[in-house]
């Protein structure tokens, strides 16, 4: 469906996305992740064809970005870009409706992205997370295979948030491909099947929310401490990369946990309550982000 090969795309000397060879199957739902900067926009803006690459190639079914485009294979909502003042939500939709060679009927798509009863307001007078909800009707007015959504539900609160993934969740089951860029990590936890975390503009890890956790490695463990906390002895266990005690609570992360759990009951201690969990998607982007810094520096 989508195919990147070694895409480079530079901005005088920011290497926005560099040398990023992907695809993507039909009927994946996909999360693309990393830390502000990453690239995350400008992989969007090639795969749309909105810029082009400086080296590599970009294609979707098997042709050009533009030529997906205009055969109305690909439906977009994107971060930036005004939606037209002066026209109300109804006019705006029935125009994409209009321009999509595959379009469906205008109330439909109105009240698929719960804006029936916006339909009359001008789009100017919409709060942001109205705005975006009219985003998502113009990316799905008509039958498009690709649905590509970079930060999708900034603004929206939490229902229409709830109310956006169950109908993207119907889009993914009726076999269309769904990429979306997003910070909500619970999110990409939630709803992608597979999880791409870009950093300065290369894949620095690609699979299911479960690979990625245990990609990081990383695990935590937690317990309570009776007596006085002899802090340095904790702070030398074996493989621990982070800690913090709260009271009697002692919080690590560890990248060995039975090693370090064994070398707790070594130190003579009494461990309460304990807790050994696998890290959380944002634990793992956040410990995976990191470890690639550090070994940038
Ligand atoms: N038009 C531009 N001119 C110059 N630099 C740019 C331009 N667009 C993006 N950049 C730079 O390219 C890099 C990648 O930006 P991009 O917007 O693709 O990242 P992102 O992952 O979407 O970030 P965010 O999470 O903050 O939205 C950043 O360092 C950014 O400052």
């Amino acid at each position: 469906m989508v195919a990147f090969d070694q895409v480079s795309k530079a901005y005088g000397e920011v290497r926005a996305v560099d040398g990023l060879t992907l695809s993507l199957r039909a009927g994946e739902t996909v999360a693309l992740l990393g830390p502000n900067g990453a690239g995350k926009s400008t992989t969007l803006d090639l795969l749309l064809g909105l810029k082009n690459a400086d080296s590599g190639t970009v294609r979707l079914f098997g042709t050009t970005p533009r030529e997906a485009l205009v055969a109305g294979r690909v439906g977009a909502m994107l971060q930036s870009g005004g939606l037209m003042d002066e026209v109300t939500v109804a006019e705006l939709v029935r125009l994409a409706c209009a321009l999509h060679p595959k379009p469906y009927p205008v109330a439909d798509v109105l009240s698929r992205a719960g804006i029936a009863q916006l339909a009359d307001r001008k789009v100017d007078k919409l709060s942001g997370g109205q705005a975006q909800r009219v985003r998502f009707a113009l990316a799905t007015a008509g039958d498009s295979d690709l649905i590509v959504l970079d930060e999708p539900t900034t603004g929206m609160d939490v229902t229409t948030r709830q109310g956006f993934w169950a109908t993207m969740r119907e889009q993914a089951d009726q076999g269309r491909t769904v990429l979306f860029a997003t910070h909500y990590l619970e999110e990409a936890d939630a709803i992608a099947d597979r999880v791409l975390v870009l950093h300065r503009g290369r894949l620095l890890a690609d699979g299911t929310a479960a690979e990625i956790k245990a990609k990081a490695g990383a695990r935590r463990v937690s317990f309570d401490l009776e007596g006085p906390i002899d802090e340095p002895a904790l702070r030398g266990l074996p493989f621990l990369t982070t800690i913090g005690i709260s009271g009697r609570t002692v919080r690590i992360q560890s990248s060995d946990a039975d090693a370090t759990v064994h070398a707790l009951y070594g130190l003579g201690l009494h461990p309460r309550n304990l807790e050994v969990a696998g890290l959380g998607l944002e634990q793992a982007f956040v410990a995976i982000t990191t470890a690639e810094e550090a070994k940038q520096q």
